[in-house]
């Protein structure tokens, strides 16, 4: 295990009954970094939280901390805190008395705790806000208490459960800065839990994208955007274009009928593949120039852009996202970088991969 890694989950199974949540899940969490675990509902996210902080057990697996197998340590004994959703803040008692309230469990010295507390708040911008109860709080005010509440005990690692999903958009994205930041100030661990795509490509150092109890790719949000490893990735994070293709050699593929060069190698020889180009890699231009012959069929302004739905003549849809306006019904091209077409191997059985292919042999055979 590199000296950097606090948190390591190898093969780890969590089953509810028959039912597998998680399916022999295996990560590293360095120390220091924003991770965001991103999915959609139901795929397993909080339940990596609550095996973390040591709220439920693996079924089977092991979970490390600091190197040491930590399945059968209890919760209040791991360097771990939580952020829950609704914050989970006592209404009974103020500001001051919320965040202690671990500390005093804790049987500190008044003295201590008072000094605690304060730098705790003062890292949060809560300063003088001590007395206030928390029905006089705002969401954001809330939520920064809760967290105050869970730095002021020095944990190694703080997981935060969908902890802005309650806000509005506008302060929804002040937290996200705020929380960010904070994370940098503080240097510690943030595992983060967002089902919001946007969220996690602002804030993360590092994503896990899960479907289904498996991860399906984890890597920066860059990483993650530009060269998603599967279609459910490549749906889940933006909008994109998926279409079928093969790829003929390292550099070369084809798709909506033609041959194109990319940046990718390393597959077989006409492997069937799919690609993704993202909308906003595509540009419009007159018919006979693009390297794609598409017809538009509806077009919407967004604001900053079109965005234009177009269909090329095997009646795969492109999406594209312009600056330029089109006209619906007419035939355009479309142009784009080689770089803009992104790679995916099919994941499916042999059986699968053979009928496509022969599909495609057929199509190709009948053009
Ligand atoms: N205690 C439990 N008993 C039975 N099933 C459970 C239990 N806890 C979670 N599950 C099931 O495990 C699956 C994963 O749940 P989990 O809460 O981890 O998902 P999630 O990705 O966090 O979803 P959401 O975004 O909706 O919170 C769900 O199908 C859920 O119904």
């Amino acid at each position: 295990m590199s000296d950097n890694t606090i948190i390591q989950f190898d093969q780890v199974t969590k089953k509810f009954d028959d039912a597998i949540v998680l399916d022999s899940v295996s990560f590293k969490i360095e120390r220091g970094k924003f991770y965001t675990l991103l999915g959609p509902s139901g795929c397993g996210k909080t339940t990596i939280l609550r095996l973390i902080a040591g709220f439920t057990e693996p079924s089977s697996g092991s979970i490390y901390f600091d190197g040491k197998v930590i399945n059968d340590v209890p919760a209040n004994k791991r360097q771990v805190n939580t952020v829950f959703q609704d914050y989970a803040l006592f209404p009974h008692l103020n500001v001051f008395e919320n965040v202690a309230f671990g500390l005093k469990i804790k049987k500190m010295k008044k003295a201590v705790i008072g000094e605690k507390v304060k730098e705790a708040l003062k890292f949060v911008n809560l300063e003088g806000y001590e007395n206030r109860e928390i029905n006089e709080m705002s969401g954001g005010q809330r939520q920064r208490v809760a967290i105050a509440r869970a730095i002021v005990n020095e944990p190694e690692v703080i997981l935060l459960d969908e902890p802005l999903s309650a806000l509005d958009l506008k302060l929804r994205t002040e937290m996200q800065y705020e929380l960010r930041e904070l994370q940098q100030r503080l240097g510690i661990t943030f595992i983060f839990v967002t089902h919001d795509q946007e969220e996690a490509l602002a804030m993360s150092d590092e994503i896990f994208v899960l479907n289904h109890g498996i991860i399906q790719q984890s890597g920066t949000p860059t990483d993650i955007y530009d060269e998603p490893i599967n279609r459910f990735v490549a749906d889940f994070i933006g909008e994109s274009n998926i279409t079928a293709g093969v790829m003929i050699e390292d550099y070369k593929v084809s798709f909506a009928g033609k041959e194109f060069i990319c940046v990718d190698r390393g597959l077989n020889s006409n492997e069937p593949i799919e690609i993704v180009i993202r909308p906003e890699d595509l540009a419009i231009t007159v018919r006979d120039e693009g390297k794609l012959r598409v017809r538009v069929d509806s077009q919407l302004f967004r604001g900053v852009h079109y965005e234009i739905c177009c269909y090329d003549e095997f009646e795969n849809e492109w999406l594209v996202h312009s600056t330029k306006k089109a006209t619906v019904g007419e035939e355009i091209g479309l142009t784009f970088d080689s770089e803009a077409i992104h790679v995916m191997r099919f994941n499916e059985s042999e059986e699968e991969f053979d009928k496509r292919l022969e599909a495609y042999v057929e199509k190709d055979h009948a053009n």
